[in-house]
């Protein structure tokens, strides 16, 4: 049992959006397939992985480093115990050798891509599906029904409050009730004529989640924070800069409600030292990282090891990326929930085909692997890079 070749590729998903700090009009993602020597059902097992959203392709980094490290490690060395999977710790490792610690960069999100597809193959090699292969190895009940909330409301060209009202909408159609927007791409009176026009519509029916997208310096955390304490929201997201932790904390001073901050954290290190000098509140806040930006689910497991330490439960984690592959961590391991943005970064976001939401959750269907088969327009393409 071995990988036989590592595959990648730059793809675009991009979109006229734009949030506080970036546009999406060049936004790409990596996608990659590791391909073994298993054959399941008459066909090799591929596992496939991408980089989520907002990071951009790392082709280089794969093809120079990470991809060759996997292909050079003797394949025996990846087995696990039994010799009959691979062992996605073991993996993680030949990827990493001679790699420093400390100043994470964009190779954790290299590293995350090819974790993601490793675990995919290791799930179809089980043939389970991921979330109950990591309930298993966790020795916990999986829960299929997962808290999803509906990403949206970026600003884009011509988009006023009559679009982003109707937008709002449609999630609601759909059977979202958390919606969330983006706010500090524009002046704050603008902004809460924009909140208030989201709240209008949306009434009893939904709440609201607001994210700045790590834009504001203290001052104008604190002046949003006083503006928006007087809402009923769902939370106040990365407010200042992913790793300016005392503004995190200054910032809980004025807003008792919770905050949302963790996607641009990229190892369990950087979120450790979050709870550690953050000022998050267990009780209240919601960490969003997201394995597949931060050196895929072998480190988020040291992650939830950190949270677990801090006295923090694993259910205040909601993953930013709206990817199946942390549905399927929040599935098996009891995180409070999951990302989604259902117009946007397609094919790689949303859920297989037969899934629908109903009150805010989706249900698992029992796909081996992370269920990517379950979404054609997806495993379409990610057939076209191997199959
Ligand atoms: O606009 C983005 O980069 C995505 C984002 O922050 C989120 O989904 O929370
Ligand atoms: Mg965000």
């Amino acid at each position: 049992m071995r990988i036989v070749d590592v595959r990648e590729i730059t793809q675009p998903i991009s979109s006229p959006i734009r949030n506080a700090y970036i546009d999406f009009t060049k936004m790409t993602t990596s996608l990659v397939a590791v391909v073994t020597d298993v054959v399941r059902d008459g066909r090799p097992v591929v596992g496939y992985g991408f980089n989520s959203n907002g990071r951009y392709g790392q082709g280089g980094l794969i093809r120079e480093r990470f991809a060759p490290r996997l292909l050079e490690a003797d394949p025996k060395a990846l087995l696990n115990e039994a010799g009959d999977n691979i062992d996605p710790d073991k993996a993680w490792a030949a990827m990493m050798a001679n790699e420093k610690p400390g100043g994470h960069g964009e190779r954790s999100v290299a590293v995350g891509t090819l974790d993601m597809a490793i675990w995919d193959a290791v799930a179809k090699i089980a043939e389970k599906p991921l979330f109950r292969l990591l309930a298993e190895r966790h020795g916990r009940e999986a829960n299929p029904r997962v808290f999803v909330y509906a990403a949206g409301g970026y600003y884009y060209p011509g988009k006023d409050d009559d679009a982003l009202r109707a937008e709002m909408r449609s999630y609601l159609d759909r059977g979202y009730n958390v919606v969330k927007m983006k706010i500090g791409g524009a002046s704050l009176t603008e902004d809460r004529r924009r909140i208030e026009a989201v709240l209008a519509e949306i009434g009893s029916q939904a709440q609201l989640a607001v994210d700045a997208n790590g834009r504001f310096d203290l001052e104008t955390a604190i002046a949003y924070a006083k503006a928006l304490r007087d809402y009923p929201l769902f939370w106040y997201e990365e407010a200042g800069d992913p790793l300016d932790y005392a503004l995190q904390s200054a910032l809980a001073e004025f807003y008792p409600g919770p905050m949302a901050t963790g996607e641009n954290l990229f190892s369990h290190q950087d979120a450790r030292n979050l709870l550690r000098y953050g000022g998050m509140r267990p009780d209240r806040d919601w960490l969003q990282f997201d394995c597949a930006l931060s050196y895929g689910l072998c480190e988020y497991t040291r992650t939830l090891e950190a949270l677990k330490v801090a006295g923090w439960s694993w259910s205040r984690c909601v993953p930013h990326g709206g990817h199946q592959m942390s549905l399927n961590i929040a599935a098996g391991l009891g995180l409070g929930g999951n990302e989604s943005y259902p117009d946007l970064f397609q094919p790689y976001g949303g859920f297989p085909d037969s899934v629908r939401v109903e009150n805010g959750h989706v249900t698992m269907p029992e796909l081996p692997g992370i269920g990517f088969e379950g979404k054609s327009d997806l495993i379409s393409v990610m057939r076209d890079l191997a199959s």
